[in-house]
């Protein structure tokens, strides 16, 4: 039983339910419809929301936006913590499920809920991404030719996420068995959580968990630095204003200082970043350039340092990573030139960028060529095999590592 969801009303869950005509324009109205029946849901819930409202974004399914001119510092929204959607303790204890992953866990509690009959979610659920939505926009559900095209920096996180999701099937595959729910019904739980969901430390327990806010899972992301503030304060999540909001303005907050790639993987979109205004959470993986060009020795020199992996450029700085500078003068140094530069930064004797940079040229400049080949299939008039977004999406990726790759042999 989750208490922060009952005593609904079924005449709203029944409007909300209304499905999207055929006609355009009654259509648009639905859909306005279910988004103001879910604010009054969210409100009646305690949620306090100040200036902002949802709206439908391009190319980027709804985000918030101002309503009217918000000052720096201003509260927009206050989700208490007994509006929030928890993992069901009782539930889980009963399927056995106590060692499932959090997300399985809250992904479960939350599927048992919206799955029953005159779900008490309903009106939430009606202002989620469609199962279609999310499987055009994962690269965890695209075809074996859009994921052929992915960089090859964006195999690593999707490999360790359906790794992840793998186990937690594992985990709940009787669970749904028992209950009739297939794989395909599991898995949009498990991705809506996965994008939607916020990691809540009650001031009372021991212990966090992965839980859902109602109204501020509207909200978009936005690079480090350049977004309202989200805090947690002891009753539950406020959104204060990062700077002065004219009325229209969209208003974000950062998931994480997470690079295009992982964004990618996770959510299924990728921040703008072109030289001119770089992302400063984004990098260049170079891995799959550097570590079969460093050679056995040096790899394992790198281990025993804990620099081994995890090389970038960065487009921010157009510099590349310490790690990276630490490894390819691991192949041109002497061992004392080398230590001294992993323990104070400079070199010893004269300044190795140019020679790290010429040991790095001809590996970018493959890079490059994959790049463009993979942008001319891309931008041939009809790629075979590839849904429209998962093409556009790879297009913005590909050009990003393109043009920082550019900047920096330039
Ligand atoms: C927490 S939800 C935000 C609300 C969502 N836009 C919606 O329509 O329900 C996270 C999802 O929003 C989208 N999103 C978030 N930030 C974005 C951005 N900066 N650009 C494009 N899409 C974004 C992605 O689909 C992501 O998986």
């Amino acid at each position: 039983m989750v208490s922060n969801t009952k005593g609904v009303s079924s005449r709203a869950v029944k409007r909300a339910k209304l499905s999207e005509s055929a006609s355009p324009d009654e259509g648009a109205q639905n859909a306005t419809n279910k988004h103001s029946i879910f604010t009054k849901w969210s409100q009646d819930r305690g949620v306090e929301i100040s200036g902002v409202a949802p709206m439908r974004l391009p190319g980027r399914g709804l985000g918030l936006v101002t309503t009217r001119a918000i000052a720096t510092d201003e509260r927009m929204l206050f989700i208490p913590e007994k509006a929030m959607f928890k993992p069901n303790q009782r539930f889980l204890k009963a399927q056995s499920l106590e060692r499932a992953s959090p997300q399985a866990q809250l992904a479960m509690s939350a599927m048992t809920v919206a799955k029953s009959d005159d779900s008490p979610l309903a009106v939430w659920q009606a202002t989620w991404p469609s199962a279609e939505d999310l499987s055009q926009a994962l690269p965890m559900c695209w075809t074996q030719t859009e994921r052929d095209n992915l960089p090859p920096s964006v195999q690593q996180p999707l490999a360790r996420q359906e790794e992840d999701y793998r186990k937690d099937w594992e985990a709940v595959s009787k669970v749904c068995e028992d209950h009739g729910w297939s794989e395909t019904d599991w898995m949009y739980y498990w991705q809506i959580i996965n994008s939607r969901s916020f990691h809540w430390k009650s001031p009372r327990g021991k212990t966090g968990s992965m839980v859902m806010c109602p109204f501020i899972d509207y909200m978009n992301h936005g690079p480090s630095e350049t977004t309202c503030t989200v805090i947690q304060g002891p009753r539950g999540y406020e959104m204060l204003a990062d700077r002065d909001y004219e009325a229209g303005e969209e208003v974000l907050a950062t998931y994480g200082a997470h690079s295009n790639d992982k964004l990618l993987v996770h959510y299924g979109f990728v921040c703008s970043s072109s030289p001119d205004s770089p992302n400063p959470d984004d990098d260049i993986r170079l891995d799959h350039l550097l570590l079969p060009a460093l050679g056995d020795d040096v790899r394992s020199q790198l281990q025993d340092v804990g620099f081994l992996g995890a090389y970038a450029l960065l487009p921010a700085t157009n510099e590349l990573c310490f790690k990276t500078q630490v490894a390819v003068r691991a192949v041109l140094l002497t061992c004392n030139e080398w230590e001294y530069f992993m323990a104070s930064g400079e070199d010893l004797r004269a300044d190795q960028t140019a020679a790290v940079k010429a040991y790095l040229m001809p590996l970018l400049s493959r890079y490059s060529t994959l790049a463009t080949d993979n942008l001319n299939l891309l931008l041939s008039e009809r790629p075979v095999g590839y849904q429209q977004s998962a093409a556009d999406v790879l297009i913005t990726r590909w050009t990003q590592i393109q043009e920082a790759l550019v900047a920096y042999v330039r």
